[in-house]
């Protein structure tokens, strides 16, 4: 049997281990009226950009840092905090379980406490809330039920309960077996020492332990067996927080993960710019030509936004960091490239919107665990690139996308924050790209919409 490949499915190539599979059906017709939630006519750029935009704070740091002080033996104070859907639900879990989070005047002030029982936590879409909180939970007095959004009951969570189950809490399943909605069944402590953990579908179920064990009686030795590990640059993020607190980490042999008990310090901290929402505005400077900035950009950082200029620059910028002002200078014309993105997957959407607009096709490779990302991010980039008229495949790991001329449409998002900017930036260049629920991109930038006509500027 000879088959086509198609959007929205695995095309066969050399690396494909699953081989050639059925042929694609045709794509479904986007009614835009029929549509849930606002429907948005992304500005096309009028001219190159000169912009600075302010991005707020990282979600990865806000809820790594929300954790923390949630189980540190003092107060903290979170300054420059994300407020987006997923750290505002992060905050009331915590508060839920009896922390205090109060805000004082824009910063978010934390008063540890004792955990309790007996309470929802609602995870929304966010990854890093049904990841970081069941560890937490196990050390609560009682029981605590966790579900989300539907999208959520698709997200794997299998190694983080089979993890917990190993350490002796107690986790009470109630649906489909290694999906939310679970319940964990809270003793007030865990006693830890060594768990495997296979942590190919996400770096989360490594982070979202390592949180949490400093307060486990024996710490933690946290073994990946997976062969494949995505976002190591989040892991050490988890490590780097941890440190900064006072907690003793080894992370010198591969794959393994010690985390010595002891107290977690309650800090005052200063949230960095999220260096992956930048992405979208940076990109932007590629496909209109022009410069855009971003100021508070650091040093130095775990952020795997790190890796955007490097990325960016293979894709025809010129980038350069005047103090802490990032800024990126495009042409207009955009090249592809065979990129790994196994450390950085939430670029992904970024760079595929930008590959579809390029000059020669990409392949964009190591990314097999998007598919477990707010949607299943390989299948909607390839098939929202094809409904504009584009071409991208996927392959075991990733996406071949094959730049073809584009035209107008509606783009869908799938509840998936990423996918509203991706549709944004092919609107940039080409008329009449219109993004379904633009305000799905609340996940982690309420003010996408704002920011973006701010960056075009009256003309835009
Ligand atoms: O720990 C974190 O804050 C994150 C880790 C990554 O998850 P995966 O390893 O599941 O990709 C990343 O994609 C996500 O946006 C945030
Ligand atoms: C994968 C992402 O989010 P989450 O933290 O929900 O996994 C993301 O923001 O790209």
């Amino acid at each position: 049997m000879t088959t086509t490949p198609g959007p929205g499915r695995r095309t066969p190539d050399a690396v494909d281990p699953l081989g050639p599979v059925d042929v694609a059906q045709p794509l479904a017709p986007v009614d835009a009226d029929r549509l849930p939630g606002d429907v948005w006519a992304a500005p096309v750029a009028a001219g190159p950009l000169d912009a600075l935009v302010d991005v707020p704070g990282s979600k990865s740091l806000t809820n790594r840092y929300l954790v923390l002080a949630a189980l540190a033996d003092g107060p903290g104070r979170l300054r420059g905090a994300l407020r987006s859907r997923d750290t505002v639900l992060m905050a009331a879990a915590l508060r839920s379980l009896g922390v205090g989070i109060e805000d004082d005047g824009g910063d978010w002030v934390i008063t540890p406490a004792t955990l309790r029982g007996g309470v929802e936590v609602d995870c929304g879409l966010a990854g890093t809330v049904m990841r970081f909180l069941p560890p937490v939970a196990a050390l609560a007095d009682g029981a605590v039920r966790f579900d989300g959004d539907a999208g959520a009951r698709a997200r794997p969570m299998g190694p983080v309960l089979t993890a917990l189950h190993g350490l002796d809490v107690e986790v009470v399943p109630h649906g489909e077996r290694g999906h939310l909605p679970f319940t964990v069944v809270g003793a007030g402590a865990v006693a830890g020492g060594p768990v495997d953990v296979d942590a190919t579908a996400s770096s989360q179920f490594v982070s979202g332990l390592l949180l949490a064990a400093a307060r486990f009686e024996r710490g933690l030795l946290l073994r990946h067996t997976g062969r494949t590990l995505p976002s190591l640059p989040h892991i050490d993020m988890t490590v780097e927080v941890l440190r900064e607190a006072g907690v003793t980490v080894d992370d010198s042999r591969p794959a393994l993960w010690e985390v010595a008990p002891g107290p977690i310090a309650g800090r005052d901290v200063r949230v960095e710019p999220d260096l992956s929402n930048a992405g979208a505005f940076l990109a932007a400077a590629l496909v209109a030509g022009g410069t855009v900035r971003v100021p508070g950009w650091p040093a130095r950082t775990t952020q795997p936004g790190a890796l955007l200029p490097g990325i960016l620059e293979r894709m025809g910028a010129t980038t350069r960091l005047e103090g802490d002002v990032l800024a990126v200078t495009g042409t207009g014309t955009v090249h592809g490239l065979d990129l790994d993105l196994h450390e950085a997957g939430e670029l992904a959407p970024t760079i595929a919107a930008l590959a579809a607009l390029a000059d020669s096709p990409s392949r964009l490779r190591g990314i097999a665990h998007l598919r477990g990302h707010e949607t299943d991010r390989l299948t909607a980039l390839a098939t929202e690139i094809t409904r504009l008229g584009g071409w991208a495949e996927q392959t075991s790991d990733g996406l071949v996308i094959t730049p073809r001329p584009l035209h107008a449409g509606v783009v869908r998002t799938y509840h998936d924050h990423r996918m509203a900017t991706a549709g944004a930036l092919l609107g940039l260049r080409v008329p009449g790209v219109k993004v379904e629920d633009v305000a799905t991109t609340g996940k982690t930038l309420p003010d996408f919409v704002g920011m973006w006509q701010r960056m075009l500027g009256p003309a835009g």
